[in-house]
C-alpha cells in the first residue's frame, strides 16, 4: 500500500500557557497542503524500514513510521511489514513532515490489517506519537486545542488561493522554539478570528506566537516572510515553530528564491 503523507501550516498559532505535564496549552488551525512524502508499507517475512530523498536527524529506529508500527504492534500483534519512507517534505520546519508520516503509517497499517480503527481512534493512537500527528489522521482544516491534539473541524477554505512555501537553510527544534515562548491568552480568540475576519485582513489579525522569539534568533526567516508580502502576498506567516514561512496569493507568482532555500508552490485544491 502506497500514501502521500501531506505537510501542513498553522493558521494563526497561539502559546496559552505551560501545563503541569510540560507541554503547552495552544490553539491553531492546522491546514492540509499537499507538498508529500511518498510512504509504502507492504507485508513481509521481517520487519524493516528504509528511507530515500531527503536525509533525516536521528537514528532511523526512531523514525515516526517505526514507532507507529510498534504502537500497533503492541495492541494488535501484526504481521511484520516493510516500510519504505521517500523524504520530500523538510525537516524542522515547522510543517509536521515527521508527524504526518507517523500517522499515515497508522492509517496504512489500519487498512492492511484491517483493524477497523475509526479517526477517533486513529487519532488517540497518534497523539502518543507527537501534538502534531492527530491532525494527519484527518483530512480537513482543524482547530487544535489542547497540546495539539484535540480536533475540531473548521468550516474555513483556502481553495483556489496560490500557496508558496519556503524554508530557508535552518533547523529550528520545536522544543527550543517552546523554551523562547512566553504564553498569554490573546485579545481576540483563534476561532473568531479566522471566521469572522476576510483574509484580506488577517494581516495584523491572525498571529503565529513563535515568531517574535524565532526571527529574533533568526532574522532570515523574518526576512523571508517579509518577501513573500513585497511579492503580493494577502497574508504571509511562519509556519509552527519554523523554519518555513507560507504566503497566501490570489493569484500564481513565480518566485526564485537564494540557493539553500527549499520551496513549493501550487494552487490549493480544498
Ligand atoms: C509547534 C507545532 O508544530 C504547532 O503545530 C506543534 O506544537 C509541535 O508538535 P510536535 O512537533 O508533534 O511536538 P512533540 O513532538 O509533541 O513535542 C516536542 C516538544 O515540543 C514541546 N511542545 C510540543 C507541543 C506542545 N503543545 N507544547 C510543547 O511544549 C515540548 O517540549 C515537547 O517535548
Ligand atoms: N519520518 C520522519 N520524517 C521527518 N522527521 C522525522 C521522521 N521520523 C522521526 N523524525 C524526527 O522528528 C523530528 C521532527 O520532525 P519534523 O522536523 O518533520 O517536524 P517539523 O517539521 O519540525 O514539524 P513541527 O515543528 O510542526 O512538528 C525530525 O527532526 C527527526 O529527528
Amino acid at each position: 500500500m502506497v500514501a502521500f503523507p501531506p505537510c501542513k501550516i498553522n493558521l494563526g498559532l497561539h502559546i496559552l500557557y505551560k501545563r503541569t505535564d510540560g507541554y503547552h496549552a495552544l490553539e491553531t488551525c492546522f491546514y492540509p497542503v499537499p507538498w508529500t512524502d511518498i510512504l509504502e508499507v507492504i507485508p513481509s517475512d521481517t520487519l524493516a524500514f528504509s528511507q530515500s530523498g531527503d536525509a533525516i536527524p536521528g537514528d532511523p529506529h526512531d523514525n515516526l513510521c517505526l514507532r507507529a508500527y510498534h504502537l500497533l504492534q503492541k495492541d494488535f500483534h501484526l504481521s511484520p511489514v516493510r516500510i519504505h519512507l521517500h523524504k520530500i517534505i523538510p525537516t524542522g520546519a515547522g510543517l509536521g513532515g515527521g508527524s504526518s508520516d507517523g500517522a499515515y503509517t497508522l492509517r496504512l497499517l489500519n487498512d492492511l490489517f484491517n483493524l477497523h480503527l475509526t479517526p477517533t481512534a486513529l487519532a488517540a493512537y497518534a497523539a502518543q506519537l507527537g501534538s502534531d500527528c492527530a491532525f494527519f489522521t484527518q483530512d480537513a482544516p482543524q482547530l487544535g486545542t489542547g497540546r495539539g491534539e484535540i480536533l475540531t473541524p473548521i468550516d474555513l477554505s483556502l481553495k483556489g488561493k496560490f500557496l508558496v512555501l519556503a524554508k530557508p537553510p535552518i533547523h529550528v527544534s520545536t522544543a527550543e522554539a517552546y523554551a523562547g515562548i512566553t504564553p498569554a491568552a490573546p485579545a481576540t480568540g483563534l476561532t473568531q478570528t479566522l471566521t469572522q475576519v476576510p483574509l484580506a485582513a488577517w494581516k495584523g489579525q491572525l498571529h503565529n506566537d513563535f515568531e517574535p522569539s524565532v526571527f529574533a534568533r533568526h532574522p532570515s526567516i523574518e526576512a523571508l516572510k517579509e518577501r513573500l508580502y513585497r511579492a503580493g502576498a494577502v497574508y504571509a506567516s511562519m509556519s509552527g515553530s519554523g523554519a518555513a514561512v507560507f504566503g497566501i496569493f490570489d493569484k500564481g507568482v513565480d518566485l526564485a528564491f537564494d540557493a539553500g532555500v527549499v520551496h513549493w508552490s501550487g494552487v490549493l485544491t480544498r
